[in-house]
């Protein structure tokens, strides 16, 4: 069953006298249980979809399509409504983790925040919090308490967001870009910290990340931006090892551990999309009808592709 079902989405913001399409048509499930990996370069609307589902974004962005949670439409209910979901059935840990903490309180105050009402709440709340923190490999977590966020590591700061982000107990945790701007220990601990939120605690998850060792090991299921739109769907593992689109298999190239391979060009203006396919003047199979005709998602059991070339048998 779906969690969250999301449909036609598109998010613009004026520029000028310009629109800049950063999300287009996106259309995509979470299924109870499952993490979903959403990847892709820079820019190309990740960040946004997750702040739109929470209506996080500025005044001036237009939203249309609809998102699902659980029968309610994100984007029609009322304020009020809303305030019921944001924080606690859907929680966000935000792509840039030292904005998440405030500098001047200490972390123990910190997590107390998250909880609101009045002093019996906050205790059984904290108390709940100091169990999860000790779940999440926070290692003495009262003495963390009395500590100011600039005294912990990356790796940690960002623990104490993740059990900010499970105190009350999520349906859907979404995740923005989990491992950016760690060092390499820390990524591997943020791989083990997000498999034990997976595991352990069979958290729906939404997981933004351009990381794709970290798709691979904690994702279900993944779908690859590109341009603001959803080029390619599928199981992590098929779309991680045998990617169907030209710019999927661009991004696994360019990893690494496979050459590092970097992918020539740049990706469209937001505000002038190219006719035909938005990846077509960066691709190395592109042909007559990719230049004048954009292709549709082609959808097969599981997952879809959005290429003129791509057979899925
Ligand atoms: N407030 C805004 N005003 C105008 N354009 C915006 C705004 N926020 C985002 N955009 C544009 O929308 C597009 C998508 O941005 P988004 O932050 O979602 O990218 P991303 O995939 O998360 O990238 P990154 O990996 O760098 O975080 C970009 O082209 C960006 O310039
Ligand atoms: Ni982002």
């Amino acid at each position: 069953m779906s969690l969250l079902e999301i449909r036609d989405l598109s998010i613009e913001f004026p520029s000028g006298e310009n629109t800049v399409k950063a999300v287009s048509d996106v259309s995509f499930d979470v299924r109870e249980g499952e993490v979903f990996g959403i990847i892709g370069e820079s820019g190309s609307g990740k960040s946004v979809i997750g702040l739109a589902l929470l209506r996080l974004l500025p005044a001036n962005a237009t939203v249309s399509g609809t998102a699902f949670f659980q029968g309610q439409d994100l984007f029609s209910l009322k304020p009020s409504e809303l305030r019921k979901i944001r924080g606690k059935r859907i929680s966000l840990m935000p792509q840039n983790p030292a904005g998440a903490l405030n500098p001047v309180l200490k972390n123990g105050l910190q997590m107390e925040e998250v909880f609101e009402g009045n002093g019996k709440e906050k205790k059984e709340g904290m108390k709940k919090a100091l169990k999860l923190m000790k779940q999440l490999f926070l290692k003495d977590p009262e003495r963390l308490c009395g500590l100011y966020p600039h005294q912990l590591s990356g790796g940690m700061r960002q623990r104490l967001i993740a059990c900010m982000s499970l105190s009350f107990e999520p349906e859907l945790l979404i995740a923005d870009e989990p491992t950016k701007g760690l060092d390499p220990e820390a990524k591997t601990g943020a791989i083990e910290l997000f498999t034990k939120i997976k595991k352990e605690y069979g958290k729906t998850m939404l997981l933004i990340t351009h990381d794709l060792d970290l798709a691979l090991e904690v994702c279900d299921r993944i779908a690859v931006m590109y341009a603001g739109e959803i080029v390619e769907l599928d199981k992590a593992s098929k779309v991680l090892s045998t990617p169907l689109h030209p710019y999927t298999k661009g991004l696994v190239r360019a990893q690494p551990r496979n050459g590092l391979v970097p992918m020539s060009g740049q990706s469209p203006s937001r505000i002038s999309l190219p006719d035909g396919c938005f990846f077509h003047e960066r691709c190395r199979y592109s042909g007559i009808e990719c230049s004048r005709k954009h292709p549709e998602m082609k959808n097969h059991k599981g997952g879809g592709v959005r290429c003129h070339f791509q057979s899925l048998q």
